[in-house]
């Protein structure tokens, strides 16, 4: 479990960015992070990665006090993928980005090599293992940055808008590829404005907003509360909307849908 208690963060004096979050958030599940741009989601998991440190407040990720832990300790617990990929992907060859972790983490050549292969399997780039990262496509960036972060063993993966800029195949492709890892076990917090992802995948919904938490539920208690998701600056899920107009229970995803007329005959 990783916990947040009263967080307060600011970048320059007196603007705080983060104004006391509290919150648990299940290592075992899919957490989203929504909010109008500028809300804070990304800051929040900056801090929770230990790239920035909070001016108040504490952080325990299974009772282990992290909140003044440094990025290449957080490393181990919880991986992080940048919105651009572009911005993490430096080495050479997709074997050595992938290695760049297990290696600093002081992993011999057989462990490193094992940890390599096993994250590009599971994120289907063992076919390009000798290829420049910088020549990839956008998907591939995407996946090849989650498969560097697999490769230090986290608890959590942190997804900054996983999906944006991707055509539909590559963005069905993380998406399993995101609830497979997570039916390994593996803690899944993504950053998303795309409300139709977060409706169908996301087990709890965290909403910031100025800097708050404005929200923390599961997402059919926000979309069932039409007024409070619009006033958040967040959309309605296309599931929701179709199901209020056929007159059904609100539905998160098309199959709820389906499931619900044929029910209903
Ligand atoms: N390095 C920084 N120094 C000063 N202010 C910053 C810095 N990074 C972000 N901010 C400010 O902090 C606030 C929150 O930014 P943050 O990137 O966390 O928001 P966000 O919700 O992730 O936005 P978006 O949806 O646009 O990505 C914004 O007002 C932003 O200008």
């Amino acid at each position: 479990m990783l916990t947040l208690n009263n967080i307060s963060f600011s970048y320059q004096k007196n603007r705080f960015i983060l104004k006391n979050i509290s919150t648990n958030i299940d290592d075992t599940k899919i957490t989203a992070i929504a909010g109008r741009n500028g809300s804070g989601k990304t800051t929040l998991t900056r801090l929770v990665m230990g790239l920035v440190h909070p001016n108040r407040g504490s952080m325990t990720l299974d009772d282990v006090d992290i909140t003044k832990k440094e990025p290449y300790e957080m490393a181990q617990y919880i991986g992080y993928v940048f919105q651009n990929p572009d911005q993490q992907l430096f080495a050479s060859t997709v074997f050595e980005e992938v290695a760049f972790a297990p290696r600093k983490l002081g992993c011999n050549e057989h462990t490193i090599k094992k940890r390599v292969e096993e994250a590009l399997k599971i994120t289907n780039l063992q076919d390009i293992i000798w290829e420049m990262p910088q020549v990839l496509s956008l998907g591939q960036k995407q996946r090849l940055s989650i498969a560097c972060a697999l490769a230090a063993k986290p608890k959590i993966l942190i997804l900054d808008e996983p999906t944006s800029g991707q055509d539909c195949r590559e963005r069905t492709m993380l998406l399993r590829l995101m609830r497979k890892l997570n039916a390994q076990g593996l803690g899944i917090i993504m950053v998303t404005h795309d409300m139709d992802i977060l409706a169908e995948h996301a087990d709890k919904v965290i909403v910031i907003n100025q800097g708050e938490l404005a929200f923390d539920g599961t997402p059919l208690d926000l979309f069932s509360q039409k007024e409070l998701t619009l006033k958040l600056g967040l959309e309605l899920p296309e599931a929701v909307c179709i199901s209020q107009e056929l007159g059904l229970d609100i539905c998160l995803t098309p199959m709820e849908i389906y499931a619900h007329l044929h029910k209903r005959g």
